[in-house]
Order: C-alpha cells, then structure tokens, then sequence
C-alpha cells in the first residue's frame, strides 16, 4: 500500500469494508464556525490558517466505477492534482473521496468524487453508495476485453442501486497504450448509444479528455440544479461530441 493510500485507510476516509462498516457525520453550524477546518484537520492531519472561503453553494458526488485495474484512482489523481500514478498498482480498498471545486461558467461548484474499488468483494459496500450519486463515470480499460465487456454488467447494477435520474458517461481509459488495444473507439460508441450516454476515449496518463469528463458532468448537473425554463438549453451528449474532438479542449472557468 502506498504512503498516500496507507494514510488514508489510517484515518479512515478508505475503510476495509468487510466490517460492514458504515456512518455518514454531517457538520452543521453558522457560516465561519470552523466546520471546513475541523473537516480538513480530520481528513489531512492539519490546520490552514487563514484559508476562509465560505464553502460554495452547490455541490455534486461524482462517483467513478468499472472493473478492478481500469485506472479509476489514476483518473481522479489526474484530475485532483494533474499527476499520473505510476508503478505498482495498488487496488482501492472499499471506497475513498476527494473534494475539489470548480468554476463552471462562472459558478463555484464543489465536486465530491468518490473512487471505488472494482475488486467484486467489495460489490455490496459500494452498492450502499450509488443512490447518493447524482454522477457515474464509467470506466474500461481499451486494452481489456473483459472489462468492456463488464460494462453491460455495471450498467445493470446501476440501473438496480442507482438513482433513475442519476447522469453515466462511459469512458475507455488508457487511450494512449494505442499498441495494445483490443477495443475499437467505435465498440464504446455503439455500447453509448445503445444505453443513451455520453462516450469518449481517455487517458489518466496523458490527461486526454480527464477535465472534459468532469467538466461535462459539472456542466449537466449545474444545469439541472439551476434550471430555468427561459435559460439557454444544455445537452451533455452534444456537448461532448462537439468538445472530445478537438486537439486542446475546454477548461474549467
Ligand atoms: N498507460 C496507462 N496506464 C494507466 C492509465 N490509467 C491507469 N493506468 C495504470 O493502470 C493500473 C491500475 O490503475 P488504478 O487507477 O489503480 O485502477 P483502479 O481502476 O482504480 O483499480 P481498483 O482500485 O482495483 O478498482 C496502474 O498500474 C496505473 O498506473 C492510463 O490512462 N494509461
């Protein structure tokens, strides 16, 4: 277990689920009292003086799934920190979190991304957490037959544990090993279009189409939170056809 994950599984933000182990703590008081600061003491082991920002008004969870090995950890690091995790893989244990906020058409928007574990023995703990996700991101490996063809297994799943409304974008990850791919792009759009979702191919390596993922999804769920009628239109899967081909995409903003 690396230094990260190992601190982590300590603190208790990634649990080895087999207790059957779960509680949700909600901190709650008047704007200012410290709840972000208890918050980040608890998950980080430390104090940031100073660092006052009243904790923006919508928030979202995110959650990422698919087969054990798909690049799920990776393509959260690479969007929290624009770092690629390389070397050993180290399997997620249950279920981590990270936070980050973004600005999406000029609203803070806080994204709360859960990473799971796609060993099957963990199936039933990360079953407990699909209906508090408003976002799935669905992953397989291009390089791994089985993983796409998991993918009608998840879907499943999903539709079983999920909320009816919650947005899935499917992602083939690892687009750049182009010499060891045994998926075509054109297998993951047809699977999409059967289902009615978005797809693109990704990288967490080279961080192809990572922000796009993430800004697509920040973008819908903004849309359906703040919506209007006499607003202007948001389609998520437009949307992604028109960006995921373009050299140097969209950024958050
Ligand atoms: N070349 C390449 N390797 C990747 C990519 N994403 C992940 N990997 C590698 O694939 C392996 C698995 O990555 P993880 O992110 O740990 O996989 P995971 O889906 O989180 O796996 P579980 O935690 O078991 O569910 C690691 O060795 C990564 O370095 C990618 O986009 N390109």
């Amino acid at each position: 277990m690396d230094q990260q994950r190992l601190d982590s599984y300590q603190r208790g933000t990634s649990r080895d689920f087999n207790e059957h182990v779960l509680h949700k703590t909600i901190l709650v008081g008047d704007s200012g009292v410290g709840k972000t600061s208890l918050l980040v003491q608890f998950d980080q082991g430390k104090f940031i003086p100073g660092s006052f920002s009243a904790t923006v008004g919508i928030g979202f969870t995110v959650m990422l799934l698919g087969d054990s090995g798909v690049g799920k950890t990776c393509f959260l690091i690479q969007f929290k920190d624009g770092a690629f995790l390389s070397g050993n893989f180290i399997a997620t244990v249950g279920i981590d979190f990270r936070n980050k906020v973004v600005t999406v058409d000029g609203v803070r928007v806080k994204l709360q991304i859960w990473d799971t574990a796609g060993q099957e023995r963990f199936r039933s703990v990360t079953h407990a957490y699909y209906r508090d996700a408003q976002a799935l991101l669905l992953l397989y490996d291009i390089t791994n037959k089985s993983s796409f063809d998991n993918i009608r297994a998840w879907l499943t799943e999903i539709h079983e544990y999920a909320q009816r409304d919650v947005v899935i974008m499917l992602l083939g990850n690892k687009a750049d090993v182009s010499n060891e791919r045994v998926i075509r792009s054109e297998d993951g759009e047809t699977l999409a279009r059967e289902y009615g979702v978005p797809f693109m191919e990704t990288s967490a390596k080279t961080g192809m189409n990572v922000e796009l993922a993430f800004l697509a999804i920040a973008k819908e769920l903004k849309y359906r939170a703040l919506w209007h009628p006499d607003g202007p239109r948001f389609q998520i899967r437009d949307f992604v056809e028109s960006q995921k081909k373009q050299p140097s995409c969209c950024s958050f903003s």
